[in-house]
């Protein structure tokens, strides 16, 4: 993908304002925006219509750490293809990516899009916009942080067989603690598709390192580590370059799990 591919007139603003990228009133802003709308009726149950208002806010009035249309349409593409009856996102702020990706979901046939985030204000804001868009019988939100929600999900049952896909696009250190986390429970198999953002922006080269690693690498780095995974599941990975919607260039980490080394 190259720079000519993003459409710089959709261009999100900033998202450092006074050197913070989060968590200045903007969250709570963005919720007051919305519902002031004049057009708040049309986005009553229309999962695209609430992504534009989100967008125009990022756009006009402060910028949002989302996903954006642009690596969203590629998970939102990969959604289609795959039809995963479960999808589990560690990091969900606003809502933005659990709306995309959760309405891809229905649409594809599945049932259950959980989202966990650390944040109960950011949580709180993404439940109203989940029920603004008519998901919420698909999209369900976890307060806590990725480990919580995993052990949560898990020993309530919620979660109980492997996932279909997983979204990672939270804490940066915590994606390879929380993989291993997921693969120690059984919850990655054969056919579980996992997802990784910001992989250039800031980066992850221990997450890079274990899901492109052989199994052989893995029993390797898994002897040393304090954080057990299962080395003996096999990966294929691929690295998409894609852009944020502040125009920086990203890209996401596509792993499916193609079997199981005894
Ligand atoms: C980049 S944002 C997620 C954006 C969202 N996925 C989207 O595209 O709309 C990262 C989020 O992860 C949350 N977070 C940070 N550390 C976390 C942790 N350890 N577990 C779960 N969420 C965490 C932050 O509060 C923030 O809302």
């Amino acid at each position: 993908m190259d720079i000519s591919d993003f459409d710089r007139s959709r261009i999100y603003l900033s998202w450092e304002v006074d050197g913070k990228f989060h968590s200045d009133g903007r969250e709570v802003a963005l919720l007051e925006y919305i519902y002031n709308r004049p057009d708040i009726d049309q986005l009553r149950g229309n999962p695209q219509r609430v992504l534009q208002a989100i967008d125009d806010f990022a756009r006009s009035v402060t910028g949002l750490i989302n996903i954006g249309e642009t690596k969203g349409a590629v998970v939102t593409k990969l959604i289609a293809n795959h039809k995963p009856d479960t999808i589990l996102e560690l990091g969900g702020y606003v809502g933005y990516s659990a709306i995309m990706f959760g309405d891809a979901l229905r649409r594809a046939g599945g049932k259950q899009y959980h989202s966990v985030e650390k944040s109960p204000l950011f949580a709180a804001v993404a439940a109203s916009l989940v029920d603004l868009a008519g998901l919420r019988d698909v999209v369900s939100i976890t307060v806590g942080t990725g480990a919580e929600g995993i052990q949560r999900l898990y020993h309530s049952g919620v979660l109980k067989s492997q996932l279909a896909m997983a979204f990672f696009d939270h804490h940066k250190p915590s994606y390879t603690p929380d993989l291993k986390r997921c693969e120690r429970l059984g919850l990655v198999g054969p056919g579980t598709v996992l997802v990784a953002d910001n992989m250039i922006l800031p980066g992850n080269p221990p997450y890079a390192e274990w899901v492109r690693a052989s199994v052989a690498e893995k029993r390797e780095l898994d002897r040393d580590s304090e954080e057990k995974g299962n080395p003996n599941l096999q990966y294929r990975s691929r690295s998409i370059k894609s852009w944020e919607p502040s125009g920086h260039e990203d890209a996401l980490e596509i792993t499916e799990c193609v079997g199981v080394e005894a």
